[in-house]
Parts: C-alpha cells; sequence; structure tokens
C-alpha cells in the first residue's frame, strides 16, 4: 500500500474544495474533525496514566484552531490540558473555541517555559500547512521564534499537528530552526515534508469523500472501524 504525499497547493487546493460550495463543509466541522483525529492518536500513544499533563502551543492561524479542539476532546479523555495561544485573533471561531475551553476550566498559561516544566507532553499547534510560507529567508517571526526555539530544546515528546513547526511543508526543515517532533498526525493526506520525517506517523481527518480521493488519486489506507485516525508510520511511500 503506498501512500500519496502531497505539495502545498494540492493540499490546499483539496480544503478549499472541501469547504466550497459543492464541497459542503464549514471550517469548524473540518477543524472539528482534525482536532478529534489529533486527540485519538494521543491517546493511542501517549497514555494519561503517564502522560496526564499535555501543553497545547497554539500558533495564529486553523493549526492553532486544531490545538483548541484537540485540547477540548482530551479533557473529556481525561487528561489535563494546558492552553499556550500567545496571539489570539478577534475571529469568532476562535472566540468561541476559547469559550468552550474556558468552560472546561481548562487553563491559558502566558508562561512557556514554567508550563514546559510542568508538561509530560506537548502538542505543536503552532503552524501548518500555510500557504504563504515563510519569507524567503525562512525566518519564523516573534512570538513564534522564541516558542519554536524552546520546544527545540525541550525534552518532552512533542506531537506536531499535520506538519511541524518551523518546516517547509514541501523541503522540511531547510531552515534547520524547526524541531523534529516525536509523532506527527498528518490531516487529510500527508505532506511531501513528511517523507522525511521517520518518527511515529498518524494521519487523521476522516472526511474526504471516495470522489475526491479518485480525483487526486490520493490512495487514502482505509480507517479501522470507527477510528478517526490510522498508524502509518510503517506505509511504504510515494511522491504525488
Ligand atoms: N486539511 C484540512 O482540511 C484542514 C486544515 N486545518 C488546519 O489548517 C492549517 C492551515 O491553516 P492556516 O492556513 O491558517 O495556516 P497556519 O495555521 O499554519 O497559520 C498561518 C499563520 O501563521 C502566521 N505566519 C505565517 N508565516 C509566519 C512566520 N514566518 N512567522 C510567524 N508567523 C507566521 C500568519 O499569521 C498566518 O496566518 C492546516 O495545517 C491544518 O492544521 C483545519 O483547521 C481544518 C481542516
Ligand atoms: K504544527
Amino acid at each position: 500500500m503506498a501512500l500519496k504525499y502531497l505539495t502545498q497547493k494540492l493540499a490546499k487546493t483539496i480544503d478549499e474544495e472541501l469547504m466550497s460550495q459543492a464541497g459542503g463543509f464549514s471550517i469548524d466541522q473540518l477543524m472539528e474533525l482534525a482536532g478529534l483525529s489529533v486527540a485519538q492518536a494521543i491517546t493511542k500513544i501517549y497514555d494519561k496514566s503517564k502522560y496526564p499533563h499535555v501543553l497545547i502551543c497554539c500558533g495564529p492561524g486553523n493549526n492553532g484552531g486544531d490545538g483548541l479542539v484537540a485540547a477540548r476532546h482530551l479533557f473529556h479523555f481525561g487528561y489535563k490540558p494546558n492552553i499556550f495561544y500567545p496571539k489570539q485573533t478577534k475571529n469568532e471561531l476562535y472566540q468561541r473555541l476559547i469559550i468552550q475551553c474556558d468552560n472546561l476550566n481548562i487553563p491559558f498559561t502566558n508562561n512557556l517555559s514554567d508550563q514546559l516544566k510542568q508538561s509530560d507532553l506537548v502538542i505543536d499547534a503552532i503552524f501548518g500547512n500555510i500557504f504563504k510560507r515563510f519569507s524567503f529567508s525562512g525566518e519564523v517571526r516573534a512570538p513564534f521564534d522564541q516558542v519554536i526555539q524552546m520546544l527545540k530544546e525541550t525534552k518532552l515528546p512533542i506531537a506536531s499537528i499535520d506538519i511541524p513547526s518551523a518546516w517547509d511543508v514541501e523541503k522540511g526543515n531547510i531552515s534547520g530552526c524547526g524541531f523534529t517532533p516525536a509523532m506527527l498526525i498528518s490531516l487529510t493526506s500527508p505532506k511531501l515534508c513528511a517523507k522525511q520525517y521517520n518518527g511515529i506517523h498518524f494521519l487523521g481527518g476522516r472526511f474526504v469523500p471516495p470522489k475526491l480521493e479518485k480525483k487526486y488519486d490520493l490512495q487514502l489506507p482505509l480507517y479501522p472501524g470507527t477510528d478517526q485516525v490510522i498508524d502509518i508510520t510503517n506505509l511504504s511511500s510515494e511522491k504525488l
């Protein structure tokens, strides 16, 4: 079973088709399913008995939104999540996601270094498949430059949502300022940078209709039972 690795452009096109008039999905729905996939993948590798304190580091975009959704599900799964979300937007979807977390008394921390000391596991929800990837020099703008640096230095296991943050979506950690996570949860389909990734690799985002899968020849693996994720660590790869 070969896996297809998407270019940045194709991954964006598929997202847009899913959320188009013809696709019928809202960003809320896809984010909800993406965040649920992340939370479920975490439970399969990092049991709450050993990794109860999960620190979710959220960036300013939808990758960060996935992190907020995952935090909520992890709370309901019995974890003790903490959220570091330094650049919050006025966008009403995010305001509602924050209210949902507040209603669960999930703390929002603003001291990353302290929080890292009290955590067992980090979820990297900083950057995902952003279309306009980093400026040509590849540097990460503040405040996320220090965040990425601190994640690079931590000994804690890191699970990255969709793309290891600060990696180029296709070329990988070419800027050298990124870290290599212990786990990657690719959404919809893996992106090209994941070809260089040799850690624990899950696929989530169980929402692609067969018609779309066929149109782009995604050759997605079959998800087991009612699972929202599948372990693709050992599946071979083939560039799309
Ligand atoms: N595959 C799918 O269908 C879905 C994708 N979702 C998520 O959406 C993500 C993509 O979301 P976005 O397009 O918002 O991208 P990101 O969530 O990666 O965030 C992009 C933001 O990062 C900031 N940024 C860009 N370059 C920067 C730099 N050099 N330094 C500092 N900040 C910088 C910009 O403010 C930009 O808005 C995916 O990776 C995935 O996690 C889900 O939310 C919805 C479903
Ligand atoms: K990420």
